[in-house]
């Protein structure tokens, strides 16, 4: 006898039901599997199951902080072509590297790059396609470009205000906290280069109110908070969805208008008010005055601009130039204070005296050894810039340190036209594989800075243990001993150094590689040379300095490989004698 219910009209059992319902959702997901691994349009690139099938393994690996060091172990496993993720690959090799960054084709990953925006305005950095990016550039590059800034930033004394408050800043306590000092230092210049000398933050000078924004800007909630906007952006999109409307909910409820873009951190507030500023005092010598005056006159032939676009690229560069700058010094300093580095400060030292002797020994001698000069001659910028040794030092930091490690994504843009072997239209063809338009691809500076052409010594190229040491020696000809080699192999060594130096990719390559990397290395070169002529410096571990940041270390998201973990960065200057 049957009980009502136990039966479904068409005769079937409940359990049968369920049965088949597993059945089917088992087939969906047995299919969509089948699919992802041997269908998809990027199943023939080289790459474990787990990420054919899933993005949630590169974002999981993000979550721990992981997404570089796991990304280079993929390629060291399958090669320069791998699959990340269902709809991302990750390139290695310099042929893939020009292709992707050399080509004006491939734009910025939207998703990444969006977040970067202030006041609701795009910048130069931002804007993903060519026609965004080329007017926006132009604008700006010629106010970073070598020659001005040799002649403006050395000659108005913005770089040399901020040496001088740097060497105030050690002498006031010599044990320096030096993540503090070298992020004061950028955002200096920085900000200097910006808005004028008189409007720069003055951080290093005691400024404690702008110092107070800037640490506050780097605050691990705040970093958090950006690394959610990366890994999960609908879940943030979302929060941001509210925050707009009960912002306007307030604004109705106290009368008060408050726009959209006014919902700021502080560190734009204090952008838009030197924005404000430098535009209302008229300062044309500024870059921020400079770009005040196109955006009156209508933002150039291709693009318009208004004060929230022209106060976003400012904003833009000043944040640009403050940590890649003060962590590349950070990292340096620490490593160069490190006890196994004491032959590398050593011969620091000695080529700045060679370059620079002291004014005892020489007459006339003033920088680095006193600072009482308020521009350096165009000569002593050049030889400064040209110090080999120090230029080794601080290309290994750019290598092994590198400020951005992380992918920079771009996306595949269709073919210009049918590929003739494969027949294919809709992608480009990259190391040998068809990759359809629309898909993610990048490479990172962190895998490309452990190729094997970083290996000195011969016979150890399958040995990349090597390229993860600090070892200057590796940027100068037989290690500086040019004397003792033959002709011959004079010129390998030669070889050997330019394919480094095309293959170091600290400011990333192409028509959107670093603006600002003239004023860093200016700026980071004449700290080096004033500090290490005068001081020798040395780690200081539980030196009872008080923190007031956030250990560097514990800051993520964009930089996931973190140097010197667990240290607290604080560093003894000792001067000569
Ligand atoms: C050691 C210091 C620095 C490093 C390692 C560095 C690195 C980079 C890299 C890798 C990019 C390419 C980003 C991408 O394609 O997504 C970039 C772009 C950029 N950098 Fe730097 N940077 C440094 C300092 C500076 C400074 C001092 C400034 C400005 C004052 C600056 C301004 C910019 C701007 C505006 C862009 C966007 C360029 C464009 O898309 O046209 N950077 N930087």
């Amino acid at each position: 006898m049957m009980i009502d219910g136990e039966y479904f009209p068409t005769g079937i059992s409940s359990t049968e039901y369920l049965t088949a319902v597993i059945c089917a959702f088992g087939a969906l997901i047995a299919w969509k599997l089948v699919s992802a691994i041997f269908f998809s349009p990027l199943s023939h690139v080289p790459g474990p199951l787990v990420t054919a099938i899933t993005p949630h393994y590169i974002n999981f690996l993000s979550a721990l902080n992981r997404r570089t060091v796991g990304t280079y172990s993929l390629h060291r496993r399958y090669g320069p072509i791998v699959r990340v993720s269902p709809t991302e690959v990750s390139v290695l090799s310099p042929q893939a590297i020009k292709e992707v960054y050399s080509s004006p084709h491939y734009a910025k990953y939207a998703p990444l790059y969006s977040i970067f925006t202030h006041f609701g305005a795009q910048t130069a950095f931002t804007s993903c396609t060519r026609e965004e990016h080329g007017w926006r550039r132009k604008a700006v590059s010629e106010a970073y470009s070598l020659s001005f800034v040799l002649k403006d930033e050395v000659a108005t004394g913005k770089v040399l205000q901020a040496v001088k408050d740097y060497l105030s800043f050690v002498e006031s306590d010599r044990r320096v906290d030096i993540y503090n000092a070298n992020t004061f230092y950028a955002t200096d210049v920085v900000t200097g280069k910006i808005f004028g000398l008189e409007a720069s933050m003055k951080t290093l000078a005691g400024n404690e109110a702008h110092r107070d924004i800037v640490l506050g800007h780097y605050a691990r909630t705040r970093r958090t908070q950006v690394w959610m906007y990366i890994e999960f952006p609908l879940v943030m999109n979302v929060f941001e969805w509210f925050a707009f409307y009960a912002g306007k909910v307030w604004s109705l409820v106290c009368g008060e208008k408050i726009e959209d873009w006014e919902m700021v951190s502080r560190i734009q507030r204090w952008g838009w008010d030197a924005y404000m500023d430098v535009k209302s005092n008229s300062r044309e010598g500024t870059l921020a005055g400079r770009l005040a005056r196109l955006a009156e006159d209508g933002g150039g032939a291709e693009g318009v601009w208004d004060d929230r676009g022209v106060a976003s690229e400012a904003m833009d560069q000043m944040l640009a130039g403050m940590d890649t700058t003060g962590d590349t010094l950070s990292f340096l300093m620490y490593q160069l204070s490190l006890p196994e580095s004491r032959n590398v400060q050593k011969r620091l030292h000695s080529e700045l005296l060679d370059a620079f002797p002291k004014p005892a020994e020489i007459s006339g001698s003033s920088w680095p050894h006193s600072m009482d000069i308020q521009s350096l001659p165009h000569e002593t910028i050049l030889k400064v810039l040209n110090l080999p040794y120090l230029e080794a030092v601080l290309k290994e930091t750019l290598r092994v340190y590198t400020a951005i490690p992380i992918t920079l994504p771009r996306v595949v843009p269709p073919s210009a036209t049918t590929d003739r072997v494969s027949g294919h239209r809709n992608g480009r063809i990259i190391e040998g594989k068809f990759i359809p338009a629309g898909t993610t691809i990048g490479t990172f500076a962190y895998g490309i800075h452990r190729d094997e052409v970083f290996a000195v010594e011969t016979g150890r190229k399958d040995n990349l243990g090597d390229v993860d040491n600090f070892l200057p020696e590796r940027w100068l000809i037989n290690g500086g001993l040019e004397d003792k080699l033959t002709p011959d192999e004079m010129e390998q060594e030669k070889q050997r150094i330019r394919t480094m130096e095309a293959r170091l990719w600290a400011f990333g390559s192409g028509a959107r590689n670093c603006v600002g990397r003239h004023l860093s290395i200016l700026e980071m070169k004449l700290l080096l040379s004033t500090i290490y002529s005068r001081y020798q410096t040395q780690v200081t571990p539980n030196s009872g300095v008080k923190i007031t940041h956030n250990r560097w270390h514990q800051r993520r998201t964009f930089r996931d490989v973190l140097p010197f973990s667990g240290v607290d960065g604080v560093v003894t200057f000792t001067p000569y004698e």
